[in-house]
């Protein structure tokens, strides 16, 4: 493993972090101390990949620091540090379960646990805005009670597969996924046969947001993306709801809501659509949930 770090100037780390989520770049991240320096990290197989990636980076960002420090580490060391990391996480009877603990934990009595390895696809439960769209998800699920067996449920850039996955362990029958990127529907197909997943709960394409929902009607949608690009598909997502569908979206900043929470007032209206909305916020990430 080889890992590049430089100190960033802090007008630089949103765009940054918008743009890994965006191109799906899971190898580059930013350090958050509190008041101190931010640090943009890029974790690499090889010396000469880091020096592509940053060569890559640099077209987008040309104002990246002249100078990044490189280390080379041990790959045990690595992933000795990744599962430190990673921990179980639970809501409800819902819990995440990183795939090398799947023999230690104990899932409760009526619980249901999934067992994840996201690969080189977002999705392994450890961020915020991951957790928000789990909490609608058990909202839903509570919500509908019975009849959330029959619910037609969509998970817009499924990474890998985390949120259609745990849908289906809720008791969902008609679970849909899709993503762009090839790698997070590999990773999400190997998930559902790694838990056991009966095949026919669960789709998963390789698809952009037009693509992916043509033709679909859902009764809870989850599109964990960038804002940015929420907002663009927002009549197209808005199209692919059922009536008093549910629309839970995040991969929002914090700051970004008010902007964000009106932009989609505004594509309701256009599409002849009344929806409550609802917010919750946690650490600098933010969700919308729509009710129809
Ligand atoms: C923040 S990750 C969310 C992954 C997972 N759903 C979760 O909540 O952890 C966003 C995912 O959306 C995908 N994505 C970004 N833009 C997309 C688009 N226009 N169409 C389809 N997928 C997209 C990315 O490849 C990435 O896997």
């Amino acid at each position: 493993m080889f890992i590049l770090k430089a100190e960033i100037p802090a007008e630089l780390a949103d765009a940054l972090e918008a743009h890994f989520c965006e191109e799906g770049l899971l190898s580059w991240g930013i350090e958050f101390a509190p008041n101190g320096p931010l640090f943009l990290k890029g974790f690499f197989e090889s010396e000469a990949e880091a020096d592509e990636g940053l060569a890559a980076l640099r077209i987008t960002f040309p104002a990246l620091p002249a100078y990044f420090a490189g280390e080379q580490i041990e790959d045990r060391e690595w992933q000795e540090a990744y599962k430190e990391f990673l921990k179980p996480w639970s809501n409800g009877r819902l819990h995440w379960v990183p795939a090398w603990e799947r023999e230690s934990y104990v899932v409760p009595e009526g619980h249901v646990a999934l067992y994840l390895d996201a690969g080189m696809a977002f999705g392994t439960g450890s961020h915020e805005t991951t957790r928000l769209m789990a909490r609608r998800l058990m909202d839903f699920a509570q919500t509908r009670g019975d009849a959330y067996a029959q619910q037609r449920i969509i998970d817009a850039g499924c990474g890998s597969g985390i949120l259609a996955l745990s849908a289906v362990l809720l008791g969902a029958k008609s679970v849909y996924g899709f993503d762009q990127d090839p790698e997070a529907i590999r990773v999400s197909r190997e998930n559902t046969l790694t838990n056991g997943i009966a095949p026919e709960a669960v789709s998963f394409a390789e698809a952009g947001i037009e693509s992916g929902l043509e033709g679909r009607q859902a009764d809870f949608m989850m599109a964990n993306i960038q804002a940015d690009i929420l907002k663009i598909h927002a009549a197209g997502l808005f199209a692919a709801m059922a009536p008093h569908g549910t629309l839970a979206l995040s991969g929002i900043l914090s700051r970004e809501l008010d902007e964000v929470r009106e932009h989609f007032n505004f594509a309701a209206t256009e599409a002849g659509i009344t929806c409550r909305a609802d917010s919750r916020i946690d650490g600098e990430w933010a969700d919308l949930c729509l009710f129809l």
